[in-house]
């Protein structure tokens, strides 16, 4: 019988080589089991505070588009949860497919989303600076929401408008009073486990915060991503689709819930 073999090969050179950090114990991203996850009732609810005027400008990074903020101080912050202090807003980006089939890095039950928002936070109590977060143990958090093909997101929209001006690696608009927390999902509950960035330098240094609640966005807003490209201005224009890394193995670690 004829059956359609859905696949996809990432083709940008971050992800074409299988990158894995040797000896690498607790690397992201992972599929998480909801029937395996156990259910912490010490975990607190997340507070997040996030300062709107904090936000600087957004750019092509040549792998996602990311938004920026003005880390120099405790203005937009989360705390609670399972962390033990506040850490601080850095950035924030998107994964996503080149279809609807796919996109997301992280997967529940094997189940892939469109694509996946990372809100980037450090821990400015054992580290002096971003890029000293990065290579400590849980110096960085990074919670993760899933978005969905559904309903037109109005507070996404003012994003997607600013997207053609950084279509190109390299390429940067400012981008001003932002409040981040209208891509959050109303619903409090979330996963938590131990992991690593999922691109260079893939340092084992995150404690990822993962949304059960998937956000929608509509078909153009998607597809206004699809439009961006990994190539700067002048070269031969590859667009910016499928920048996800591969499932990685749990090995030693547990899933825990907040909610039951
Ligand atoms: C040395 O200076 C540096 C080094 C590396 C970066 C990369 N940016 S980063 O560390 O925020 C992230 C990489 C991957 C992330 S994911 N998909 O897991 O949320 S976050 C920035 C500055
Ligand atoms: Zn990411």
């Amino acid at each position: 019988e004829n059956c359609l073999v859905t696949c996809h090969v990432n083709v940008h050179p971050l992800w074409q080589s299988e990158l894995s950090v040797s000896g690498g114990t607790r690397q992201s991203p992972i599929n998480i089991q909801w029937r395996d996850s156990v259910y912490d009732p010490h975990l607190k609810p997340l507070k997040i505070h996030y300062d709107p005027t904090t936000c600087l400008y957004i750019w092509n990074n040549g792998y996602s588009f990311q938004v920026e903020f003005d880390d120099s101080a405790d203005k937009s912050v989360i705390m609670g949860g399972p962390l033990e202090n506040h850490y601080r807003l850095k950035q924030f980006h998107f994964h996503w497919g080149a279809i609807n089939e796919w996109g997301s890095e992280h997967m529940v039950d094997s189940k892939v989303y469109p694509a996946e928002l990372h809100l980037v936070h450090w821990n400015p109590v054992t580290s002096t600076s971003f890029e000293e977060a990065i290579m400590e143990n849980n110096g960085l958090v990074v919670i993760g929401v899933f978005l969905k093909l559904g309903a037109h997101h109005a507070g996404l929209q003012k994003l997607v408008d600013a997207l053609p001006a950084v279509k190109h690696k390299d390429t940067i608009v400012e981008f001003d009073v932002f409040d981040p927390s209208c891509l959050m999902p109303s619903c409090p509950d979330y996963w938590t486990y131990d992991g690593s960035l999922t691109t260079p330098p893939l340092t084992e240094s995150v404690t990822w915060i993962i949304k059960k609640t998937p956000i929608e966005v509509d078909q153009n807003q998607l597809e206004e991503f699809r439009m961006l490209l990994f190539t700067s201005a002048g070269e031969e224009e590859k667009r910016m689709v499928d920048n996800f890394r591969p499932l990685q193995p749990l090995m030693n670690r547990t899933v825990r819930s907040s909610f039951r």
